[in-house]
């Protein structure tokens, strides 16, 4: 590959990009010597028909270059890969004094300086930030941008995907604890829901579970049909597929996956027999086994995750890590955005102010600031720069520049992680203390696969529709885990969710040691609306985050519908191999219900529900006639000139399925939308 000293690096000039899929007959064998001990992955039951085929036998037909593919040899050392990205040789030392600095990943203002200005400066190197950033400084004429990121850059351990629950416990995450709710939560510490988001470059990418999943194509043209042009799904699935590069054993060649993204999407290599019985009593159910993004069905499906050859992909390993030398994009790290500067009269966004090293600086823009600092950070954001609510500014003593209602809506998902079965067997289900060891960790270090792989224990999702859906859309999504809560004996799991030591030990302890298997709801839908406001004026507090949830009786309703679906899958033939028990945790506060009955599963999901982290709404997207539009469908902060925001907090409400895969898109299509605007200026 020919390098222009004056250009950047890309992926295409990089001429270690495709070494994976060089054949390599040392790693083949080793490979093939492999233990997986002690968990094989076994196939319980044999599909019943063409349609319902799980992928084992397709992956026996693949082309031979496929099929050494899927054997994901890894022939770097990611550990000598971690020291050439951290020891580079402008390596400088976060002077703020961090003893695992050396450690991290680093990136280098490519001249060691900033510039005076910039054309674009972008809050936030997370999930949405990092793929638009990636696009604004490639091709020509060259962009100058900024991107800034309150968090620090990632570390070998990050990459490791069944460490996905402690990751939630490191300083990678803000860690949000919304305000108290009666009735909600009750079995949380302090009775408040916990909901943490990504702090990092790579933001929620990080340290998410790396699910990807797209939502319905009814979901985008709902969006459409309120008046948002350029949202339908139609009009944004190229969006999706610019970004992906599908490794999915089965559907890699399916019309609406993307070939050549920097996004890997892969199956997970390992996998326990439960998901087998999973799929299984699904289809006994009516419930296909699919690939559950394509667009034209319902079902359930082996989980796609967001990894390349076993390895978390954060959205900065996909889009920033190939361009660290595009002398073009600017990305500092640890510094905090206080604020976007706006001229007062033109109402003109020109500026904004960080803090890094405990310095205040200020950094310069010529054409847009663009706010992807996620659900909480973007509104947030808008707020302590005079555009929110006026009557609340008022009260904080912001000068208000747009009275909008930032904030004023907040929708999420919700999940239920309190069904558990227990299982008459041994090495049936995933358990910290067997997947937790050194011949595993060597397993996914040297081949990239193994128990190492699994990513908060999840091996499949199925969508289904209760009878308090629209018709339209799944109004539940069930989380199939190859365990439960109890799998790591009450350790990173559930102190992630922040349930409390009383709850914890007094409803699951007695299953310590046990295999278990559990499926969680998610109401995809919920109707109850929370809202997000400042605290005060501080940019360091974090902001009231007010869930409401089960607000409206309706999201009751539904969750106990989709509880009593899974008892049913778990129930049904395929898990009785597995001797699988409904366990039914006597829990603290739900004594005085009979264990089973209506008053108690209402009682334990009052008690054990969990924030999925998935807020969106609080900077709505809409049309001028609507009165809750903080942007307009192109992303532009209404009253404000030179101002976007780009991740989910744009988003409406809730869609069908994870957000990962959606804030991708937004900063693809934002991309996009901002290129042609400016198409016209020669720099
Ligand atoms: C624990 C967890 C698990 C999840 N699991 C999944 C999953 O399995 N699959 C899935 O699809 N989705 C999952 N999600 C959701 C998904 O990862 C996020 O919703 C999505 O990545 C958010 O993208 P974003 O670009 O909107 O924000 P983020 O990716 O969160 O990026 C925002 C960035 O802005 C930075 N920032 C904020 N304020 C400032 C400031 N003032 N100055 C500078 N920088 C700032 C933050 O540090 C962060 O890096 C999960 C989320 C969490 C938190």
């Amino acid at each position: 590959a020919v390098i222009d000293k004056d250009e950047f690096v890309t992926v295409e000039d990089n001429p270690y990009q495709n070494v994976n899929e060089i054949a390599n007959p040392d790693v083949e064998s080793a490979r093939n010597e492999r233990i997986l001990w002690p968990y094989v992955a076994e196939s319980t039951t044999k599909p019943e028909n063409e349609e319902n085929k799980t992928d084992e036998k397709d992956i026996k037909d693949v082309k031979p270059r496929e099929k050494r593919f899927l054997h994901w040899s890894y022939p770097q050392s990611p550990i000598v890969d971690m020291m050439m990205q951290t020891m580079s040789v402008n390596y400088s030392p976060n002077v703020a004094g961090d003893p695992f600095d050396f450690l991290r990943d680093s990136y280098q203002l490519p001249e060691g300086k900033m510039l005076e200005e910039y054309d674009y400066i972008i809050v936030g190197a997370g999930t949405s930030g990092s793929v638009l950033a990636a696009r604004l400084t490639e091709g020509k004429p060259k962009a100058t941008v900024l991107l800034l990121e309150a968090g620090k850059p990632e570390m070998l351990l990050s990459d490791i995907p069944a460490l996905a629950p402690y990751i939630k416990l490191t300083h990678y995450v803000w860690p949000y604890t919304m305000e108290h709710q009666p009735g909600v939560c009750l079995g949380s510490e302090e009775q408040r829901c916990y909901s943490p988001q990504g702090k990092a470059v790579g933001g929620s990418s990080v340290v998410n579970d790396m699910i990807y999943s797209r939502g319905r194509p009814q979901d985008w043209d709902r969006i459409a049909a309120d008046g948002n042009y350029g949202w339908s799904y139609d009009e944004i699935l190229p969006y999706y597929k610019k970004s992906e590069r599908c490794e999915l054993r089965k559907y890699k060649n399916a019309t609406y996956s993307g070939r050549d993204g920097e996004l890997t999407v892969e199956n997970v290599p390992f996998r326990t027999g439960l998901v087998e019985a999973f799929l299984a009593a699904g289809r006994l159910h009516g419930n296909p086994t699919i690939d559950y993004n394509a667009p034209d069905q319902l079902g359930f499906g082996y989980v796609q995750t967001t990894q390349n050859r076993g390895h978390r992909l954060s959205a900065a390993k996909a889009f920033l890590h190939p361009h660290k030398r595009r002398k073009n994009l600017h990305i500092l790290t640890d510094a905090k955005v206080t604020k976007v500067v706006i001229e007062p009269q033109t109402k003109r966004a020109y500026a904004v102010e960080y803090l890094k090293n405990h310095i205040k600086h200020t950094a310069r823009c010529r054409r847009e600031i663009i706010l992807a600092a996620g659900s909480v950070g973007s509104p947030q954001l808008l707020m302590l720069s005079g555009i929110g609510p006026k009557e609340k500014l008022d009260v904080l003593g912001i000068p208000v520049i747009s009275d909008l209602r930032v904030g004023k809506s907040l929708y999420d998902h919700i999940a239920f992680p309190g069904i558990v079965f227990k299982l008459n067997s041994n090495n049936a289900s995933l358990q910290e203390l067997k997947v937790a060891t050194l011949p595993n960790l060597m397993q996914w270090l040297q081949f990239g696969d193994g128990l190492m792989t699994t990513p908060g224990l999840v091996e499949a999702v199925g969508f289904i529709k209760t009878s308090h859906s629209d018709g339209q859309l799944p109004d539940v999504e069930l989380l199939n885990l190859g365990g439960s809560i109890v799998s790591d004996n009450g350790g990173a799991f559930r102190k992630s969710l922040k349930i409390s030591d009383k709850t914890y030990v007094t409803a699951f302890s007695g299953l310590h040691g046990c295999d278990t298997w559990s499926a969680v709801p998610i109401l995809l839908h919920p109707k109850s609306k929370g809202y997000l406001e400042l605290r005060d004026n501080n940019p360091f507090s974090h902001p009231k985050l007010y869930g409401n949830y089960f607000t409206d009786p309706q999201d009751m309703e539904t969750m106990k519908e989709a509880v009593k679906y899974v008892i049913k899958l778990g129930e049904s033939e395929p898990f009785k191999k597995y001797g699988a028990q409904l366990y039914l945790p006597p829990y603290p506060n739900c004594q005085n219900h009979g264990p089973g009955s209506d008053l108690y599963w209402e009682c334990a999901i009052r008690t054990m529900v969990v924030s999925l982290h998935h807020h969106v709404g609080a900077c709505k997207m809409g049309p001028p006639n609507d009165p809750e539009a903080i942007v307009d469908p192109e992303l532009r902060v209404y009253g404000v000139d030179g101002l976007r925001v780009v991740d989910l907090s744009v988003l409406p409400h809730t869609i069908s399925g994870h957000m990962t895969a959606p804030a991708l898109m937004i900063g693809e299509k934002a991309a996009d939308m901002i290129k042609k605007i400016w198409s016209n200026v020669v720099v």
